[in-house]
């Protein structure tokens, strides 16, 4: 999302300054095989300063790790029995089974079955549709989807990422967007997008739909208000060209017929930088995620096709061999599949993908997009039934959960950095209130919504949504005061350095880069923390009473310094703990007197949800962890943007706090154990375990959603790949 008002760029001709075939407009696009063809051609070189080098220093969880698939040499081969392939589908055995179990590991990466799952552009269930309320055209169902659906997955006429622009790597305003540069990074990308539009050459088809484009809603036409607003816009919709088929173009040939006849300008009308310019803004798309999604997409396809391999009867019924790529062929026992290594961070992609333009905006989505190399893949964040609109979100999900040390633009609404009206709407998330999503979607889309949560928060007592604009603003507060806590913690950390590390200080450092990640603000990492169940008794006992004893010792040397005067970050964290425990009593308070039924408690706390997230973290930069703050950020955000990389995220934390809470009740002796009832054999069972597996359910239907329908041996193999990176990350 951008805070600036959109910069305009004068057109140039196309090419005439850029004799060279352009590079892939991510960055470091020099080595590929890649498994996803090139990106659509940008006759651009891209100016050099804005290749920016290797991000660094980010602190967030979704970004750890991460790189770029689209510009990575494949990173070697595989055997079947290489960790990657470990936990595919379970391996068959007869021939037939063999034969099933190939065939259900490849059609587990797409859920409508093709011989080549990764060559885009795929077109699921879906089809354009006239809307009616001034919504113009839109994506329908053509019959019900589940949850993980794939429903598209499109290339791209422009692509730009952060780690283009952003210097520092802190997707944030650290005057970044290349050297020299105090743009912000998404005003570059924006420009960037105007930029590869008019640098390069397009297909008939192609014109077609960039014409389509052009005089309907938010497509570059002035609107004017009310009735003649209404008739403007009725009249635009009748002169608009007929609605475009989507056609999958994956009939072998179809693909390289159309790039050989790509030689035609940007439509004149799109030249017009205004034009230009309102196009790109209406259409495109900031879809979350980057890096970790690659990651996942590549874990997952080499599961499936190291399972095919090792089933398959002959090559042709592996997935790496149905792929685009030029893998060799699998032999029955040992598989090379290429499998991008992706390295370095990728995150904050904004491209426009023509397809996924008509694809209109929700408060609360029904389907979740991202990038893997420079492909959008579209999947059903919930059932839809057969003929229902789809919906994708325009603003960013915002739950915080990488951003509450940054200066990200989420948050950063009163800074007066923005460049905005100092109101902040520019920089609603789905997680605002309603007034600041609307403001933000009418600043920057020109629209106001009227999304079915937006109608149902329209309807709350206007008592109750006071508040919540109160709360709202005081969460903004608060997440200054915990920055600047931190800060001030950092440098305590650092002065006690100087003077040599006390005892029980330790942590400090560690819990003001790992919180609002808790569970590394506990004294040692998650890994060390997550092995704990598995060593023995006494092992643990002894930890336990270590750990009782710092803390102890933690807790009179705080008391002696907060009695000096020092320690003030520490006071600080306490002021927002407690002020954030004030709102929620409130929040609480208001909803049972105000009888909220159920929908209506949700709709309410999604729009004050980075109360839960603030909280969170200044309790993790104490080394405490609050289970119950994870699972509820985890089922709001799940409810609001299922599929989403901050559902995931959260669900993923939630079942980790889970699971570290019961190893240190375990370790504690604190954990109950009954014995087990029914015909299952004897043994016992513990009442702790029910929610771990809670929340490890949570956490796999968040990935299900995300990407599609996975094999639990998949979803372990994703889970302890993300705890790999974050730990190195940590480290
Ligand atoms: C990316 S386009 C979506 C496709 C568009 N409806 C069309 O006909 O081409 C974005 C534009 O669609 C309209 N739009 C999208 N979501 C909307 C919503 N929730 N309510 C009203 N209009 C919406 C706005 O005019 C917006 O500028």
């Amino acid at each position: 999302m951008w805070t600036k008002p959109p910069q305009r760029l004068a057109p140039r001709p196309a090419a005439a300054d850029s004799p060279s075939a352009s590079p892939d407009p991510t960055p470091d696009a020099s080595a590929s095989p890649d498994p996803f063809p090139a990106a659509e051609p940008v006759t651009s070189p891209q100016p050099k300063s804005r290749s920016a080098g290797p991000a660094a220093g980010r602190k967030t969880r979704s970004n750890s790790g991460g790189g770029n698939a689209a510009s990575k040499r494949p990173g070697g081969a595989l055997s079947s029995s290489s960790s990657t392939a470990r936990g595919g589908a379970p391996a068959a055995s007869s021939p037939a089974a063999n034969a099933a179990a190939a065939q259900a590991a490849a059609d587990a990466l797409f859920t409508d079955p093709s011989p080549a799952p990764l060559e885009a552009p795929r077109i699921g269930p879906v089809r354009v549709a006239a809307l009616g309320g001034g919504r113009g055209r839109g994506l329908i169902t053509t019959r019900t989807v589940q949850p993980g659906e794939l429903l598209l997955a499109v290339r791209p006429l422009a692509l730009a990422w952060d780690e283009q622009y952003d210097e520092d790597g802190d997707g944030g305003d650290g005057g970044g967007s290349g050297p020299g540069s105090d743009i912000e990074p998404a005003d570059a990308k924006f420009l960037e997008l105007q930029r590869q539009l008019l640098g390069r050459k397009y297909s008939a088809r192609e014109v077609a739909w960039l014409s389509g484009l052009v005089g309907l809603p938010g497509g570059g036409a002035e609107q004017g208000s009310g009735q003649a607003g209404e008739q403007q816009q009725q009249q635009q919709q009748q002169e608009a060209p007929p609605l475009p088929e989507l056609t999958s173009g994956s009939r072998p040939g179809e693909r390289e017929e159309e790039e050989g006849s790509r030689d035609l300008p940007l439509p004149a009308r799109l030249r017009d930088p205004d034009t230009l310019a309102d196009v790109v803004q209406a259409n495109c798309l900031e879809p979350d995620g980057g890096a970790e999604d690659e990651h996942a997409f590549w874990a997952r396809w080499a599961a499936a096709a190291a399972a095919a391999a090792r089933t398959a009867p002959s090559a042709d019924a592996s997935p790496a061999n149905s792929s685009a790529t030029s893998s060799p062929s699998p032999s029955s026992s040992v598989v090379p599949v290429p499998v991008p290594a992706p390295a370095r961070r990728r995150r904050g992609p904004m491209g426009l993908w023509p397809e996924a333009s008509l694809l209109n905006h929700s408060c609360i989505p029904n389907t979740v997009a991202y990038v893997v190399g420079d492909t959008l893949f579209v999947r059903a964040a919930r059932r839809v039934g057969g003929g229902a609109e789809l919906t994708v979100s325009y603003l960013p999900v915002g739950s915080g959960y990488g951003d509450v040390y940054d200066d990200g633009d989420v948050y950063d609404s009163d800074d007066g950095d923005d460049g905005g009206d100092g109101g902040g709407t520019a920089a609603a998330t789905l997680l605002s209130p309603l007034a600041d999503r609307r403001g933000a979607l009418e600043e920057l889309r020109g629209f106001v919504c009227s999304c079915s949560r937006c109608t149902a928060e329209e309807s709350l007592d206007p008592k109750l949504r006071a508040l919540m604009a109160d709360i709202s603003e005081g969460v903004a507060a608060l997440r200054g005061d915990l920055r600047t806590a931190l800060a001030l913690a950092e440098l305590d950390e650092e002065g006690d350095e100087g003077e040599g590390e006390e005892e029980g200080e330790g942590d400090v450092e560690e819990a003001v880069a790992a919180a609002p990640d808790a569970g590394r603000a506990r004294g040692g990492s998650a890994a060390a923390t997550r092995s704990g169940g598995a060593q023995d008794k006494q092992q643990r006992q002894q930890q336990q009473q270590r750990r009782e004893e710092e803390e102890a010792e933690e807790g009179e040397e705080e008391e002696e310094e907060e009695g000096e005067g020092g320690s003030r970050w520490r006071q600080m964290v306490g002021s927002v703990v407690d002020r954030a425990g004030m709102y929620l009593e409130l929040m609480d308070a208001a909803m049972v007197k105000l009888k909220l039924t159920p929908a209506q408690q949700i709709t309410a706390q999604s729009a004050v949800a980075p109360l839960y997230t603030v909280l969170w973290a200044a309790l993790g930069s104490r080394g405490e962890l609050e289970p119950r703050l994870a699972e509820v950020m985890g089922a709001l955000v799940g409810e609001v943007a299922p599929g989403s990389a901050d559902h995931v995220w959260w669900s993923e934390v939630a079942r980790e706090t889970a699971e570290m809470i019961v190893a240190e009740e375990e370790a504690a002796e604190e954990a109950p154990v009954v014995r087990r009832g029914g015909g299952g054999g004897g043994g016992f069972s513990r009442p702790q375990d029910d929610r771990v597996t809670i929340a490890d359910k949570a956490c796999y239907r968040a990935f299900g959603v995300r990407y599609g329908p996975l094999s639990r041996g998949v979803y372990r193999q994703l889970l302890a790949a993300r705890r790999r990176r974050e730990d190195e990350q940590q480290q």
